[in-house]
């Protein structure tokens, strides 16, 4: 669906995701005591840094924002029977940013416990990130460096937890 998306051969991913690092946990939210202020947060404003992920939300409870284009948190509620699906980085580097990564968060103010469990879909560790034929124009620059998945995401746990 991506690669037709972006009038590729349906195919065009499959060598760079066949044996892809993907991954899924469990989150668990506590109900939050207290007064609550913007400074609890389950949490905090990030992109995944994967291809996509595909997360499934505890029924009945909103937690999950998405940051629009205008700069606005939007509520994104579970909606039974369904999954949510954000683009991550991987995306956005193949794509020298046409498609954008889904920047988030999740705030669990209900009252009571939350789960949720996202599935993060990466592409193969050695898969160079480097922009898909037809994303670089003299109007739209190259925009990252070309890295692998695998550096990229070594990188991001680097600066996340490296401290
Ligand atoms: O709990 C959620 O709804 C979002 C989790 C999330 O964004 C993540 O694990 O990267
Ligand atoms: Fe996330």
């Amino acid at each position: 669906m991506f690669a037709l998306a972006l009038d590729l051969d349906e195919n065009y991913f499959h060598e760079k995701t066949n044996k892809a690092a993907s991954f899924m946990r469990t989150l668990h939210y506590p109900p939050q005591e207290g007064v609550v202020t913007e400074r609890i947060l389950g949490i905090g404003a990030h992109s995944d840094w994967e291809c996509f992920t595909i997360l499934w939300q505890e029924p009945g409870i909103q937690a999950l924002q998405v940051l629009n284009s205008q700069k606005e948190w939007i509520n994104a509620p579970p909606i039974p029977g369904t999954f949510v699906v954000n683009l991550g980085d991987q995306f956005a580097r193949w794509t020298n940013g046409i498609f954008k990564s889904t920047v988030h968060r999740a705030i669990n103010r209900s009252g009571v416990r939350r789960y949720s469990i996202p599935f993060f879909v990466g592409a193969n560790w050695d898969a160079k990130l480097e922009p898909i034929p037809g994303c670089v124009s003299p109007e739209r620059p190259l925009q990252y460096d070309v890295i692998t998945a695998g550096e990229y995401v070594r990188s991001k746990l680097a600066e996340t937890y490296g401290h």
